[in-house]
This record gives structure tokens, sequence and C-alpha cells, in this order.
């Protein structure tokens, strides 16, 4: 059986007063694809990631998440029905623990927000804390349950989103530069953990090194001053013209 199209661009467009930032982009993505998303500075990956997740609206065109076609949909019930991003920049608690974080999430998946959480509510939430400590073990990020993030490595931080984000139980996950800023070890520690996700989740991953995406993603997108220019496998991407030309022949280590 054909595998089910997740998301679906069609045609679409952002332009920010004059400036063209997305243009005229149709893509499909089916279930289980883990997509990298490259292309240079200013290109607009991210402005993508903010028209999939729901937080900027497209100009014109639309997208469609299993069929249905999203664009008026908020950017918090994208979330709910599975769309689940993290960003460039951390986007944690600084002052909580790891576990606290990851309550803040659980809580919210399980309609619990309107009760702020706090210490004293481990016993009436006791299920919650379980559920996070479970998802800690299981990633191997138990020892970190009790640290304030802010005193953590940056490394373990975007770890801790990644795992927050997973905690989300998205269906398409967006990861803006999951490895940006990042030693080669925190590096590889990031992949690691993204090749373990289940394999029904969908990827599409803003990366900046070509090394990266190779053989650990099926797919390479690029994008170039808005434009889709390429879309193949790590390697047909790899040896594209239009690609090494825009690279300036550094197919190798291509720039985000
Ligand atoms: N809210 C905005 N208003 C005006 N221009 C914007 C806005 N957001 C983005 N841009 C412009 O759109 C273009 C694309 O930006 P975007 O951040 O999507 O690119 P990117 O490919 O993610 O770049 P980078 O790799 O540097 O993160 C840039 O020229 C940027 O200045």
């Amino acid at each position: 059986m054909d595998k089910p199209i997740v998301l679906s661009l069609n045609n679409l467009s952002k332009y920010f007063g004059g400036l063209k930032v997305i243009e005229d982009i149709s893509m499909e993505v089916v279930a289980g694809e883990r997509i990298g998303l490259i292309g240079p500075n200013g290109a607009g990956k991210t402005t993508l990631f903010n028209m999939i997740a729901g937080d900027i609206k497209p100009t014109s065109g639309t997208i469609s998440f299993f069929g249905e076609v999203i664009n008026r949909m908020p950017n918090y019930k994208r979330t709910k029905s599975g769309i689940v991003r993290t960003f460039q920049k951390n986007n944690l608690m600084m002052g909580l623990t790891v576990q606290e974080n990851l309550l803040l999430v659980l809580q919210r998946m399980r309609n619990k927000h309107v009760q702020w959480w706090k210490r004293a509510n481990k016993k009436n939430y006791s299920s919650l804390f379980t559920e996070a400590e479970n998802i800690l073990y299981e990633w191997g990020l138990a020892e970190y349950s009790n640290s304030k993030v802010q005193n953590l490595s940056y490394g373990v931080q975007r770890q801790i989103e990644i795992i927050m984000a997973i905690a989300g139980e998205p269906k398409l996950l967006l990861l803006d530069e999951p490895t940006a800023g990042m030693s080669q070890v925190e590096t590889d520690q990031i992949i690691g953990l993204i090749s373990k996700l289940p394999k029904g989740v969908t990827i599409i991953m803003i990366e900046h090194d070509m090394d990266v995406l190779f053989g650990n993603m099926d797919r390479v997108v690029v994008l170039h001053t808005g434009k889709l220019i390429a879309d193949g496998s790590p390697e047909e991407v790899r040896n594209n013209p239009e690609v090494k030309e825009i690279y300036m022949g550094k197919e190798d280590v291509i720039h985000a």
C-alpha cells in the first residue's frame, strides 16, 4: 500500500512587502520520509518552516497536512494535530529543570495546562511525572532530570529540546538546525538521537552539513533565493551542477 502523503505544498509563496522570500514552491512529503532542507543564508528555509508550523501566513498557495488544507489553522492546533517544530535557538525554560520542562509539554498534551504545574502537584499528577521520567530514561537522559537547563551544556540542552518535541508525539517533526554550533561529538549525539526516532515520524531538518545528511536522510531539498532548485537523494543533490555552482564547489560542506 502506498504511504500516505503527510505534507503537500502547492505553489506556496511568501512575500514580505516587495521581497519574495518563498516563491512558488510545490512538494510532497510521504509518511516516514527524512528530508534535509538546505540552502544558503536567507534562502527562505526558516520562513518555510514558519509557514508549515502556522507561525506566519503564506501570501499565496496552500499547505495540506494529510490531505486537509491547513492555511487557516492556528499554530497551536497544528501542534495538536502533530506538526511539531524546534527552533534555531533553544526554546527551553532555562530556570526550570529538565523534568519540569518536559512536564510542561506533557501537561499541554493532556489538556491539563489550565492548572499551573508546581512541585506539590506531583501527588495529583503522578502519571505525568512517571511519563516524564520514562521518556528521559528511554532516551538516555535520565541523569539530567533534576538539573536546571541553564546548568547543562548546549549539546545536552539541544537533545532535551528534541526529546520535548518527541514528547509532543509528532507526525511531522520540523528541526531547525539542531546541530548548529555543536562539536562533532555533540553533533553525533543529536544525529544518533534523531536516527532512533520511530520510523513513522516524518522529519524535515534544516541542516548545514552535507556529511550529516548523508546516511541519515533519504532526500535533500535545496532552496535558493526562495526557490526550490533541487530535490533528490543526497547523492543526486551533491552532484547537481546548480547546487555545486551555488556552493562554489564546496559540495562536501554545504552551508545553510
Ligand atoms: N518577518 C520578516 N520580515 C521581512 N523579511 C523577513 C522576515 N523574515 C524573514 N525575512 C527575510 O526573508 C529572507 C529569508 O529568511 P529566512 O530566515 O527564511 O532564511 P533562511 O534560509 O532560514 O536563512 P538562515 O540560514 O540565515 O537562517 C531573508 O532575506 C530575511 O531577511
